[in-house]
């Protein structure tokens, strides 16, 4: 099998697409600091692009989380294969995702990132895909939503390959 790319969002799309959405953060986190929270590796090159258009004072960590199934509740565990370095208690954070499936993934890290007593805990994601959705997990910025297909590029893997293509596309296999 032939792996084939059909770009979903050009580079420029998603470049203004980040833009909008670091415009509305500026407006609406005027006047206090934002504590970035990237979740590597997929929201890397979001992250980035969103951090370089803040103009509000912005911190920055990093986490590295996966969820897998328990075999009885659909939301799962959640591992932590690399915590923040720093206490979140008091700070305004801001998840960023790259995308959005079934859930699992964010409504348990959320859940776990509000224990630890941030002033404020919202999410921000590149990509939103609604149709897969398993576990219902708040988002309060969505840069675009998308069918259910298999996505890569800026920063979306399939088997760790394709994370570096400037655009978004779609995933097909095609027979050769
Ligand atoms: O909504 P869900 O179904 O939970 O899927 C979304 C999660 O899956 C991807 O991460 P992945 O575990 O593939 O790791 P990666 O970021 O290193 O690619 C993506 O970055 C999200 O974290
Ligand atoms: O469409 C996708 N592409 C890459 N990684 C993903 N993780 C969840 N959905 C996707």
């Amino acid at each position: 099998m032939k792996e084939v790319i059909h770009e979903m969002f050009s580079e420029e799309q998603v470049q203004n697409k980040i833009v909008e959405i670091a415009e509305k953060l500026n407006k609406e986190y005027a006047g206090q600091s934002l504590h970035l929270i990237c979740i590597l590796k997929g929201s890397i090159f979001f992250f980035t692009e969103l951090a370089k258009h803040l103009t509000i004072p912005v911190t920055m960590d990093f986490m590295v989380v996966s969820s897998y199934g328990n075999g009885t509740s659909s939301s799962g565990n959640l591992e932590i294969r690399k915590d923040l370095e720093e206490p979140i208690e008091g700070l305004h954070c801001l998840i960023v995702e790259d995308i959005i499936d079934s859930g699992n993934t964010l409504s348990l890290t959320r859940k776990m990132l509000q224990g630890r007593g941030p002033a404020s805990l919202k999410i921000c994601t590149l990509l939103d895909k609604p149709e897969r959705r398993e576990t219902q997990v708040e988002v309060e910025y969505t840069g675009f939503v998308i069918p259910d297909a298999f996505v890569v590029g800026y920063g979306l893997d399939y088997a760790q390959k394709y994370r570096n293509l400037p655009y978004i596309g779609v995933l097909e296999f095609v027979e050769e």
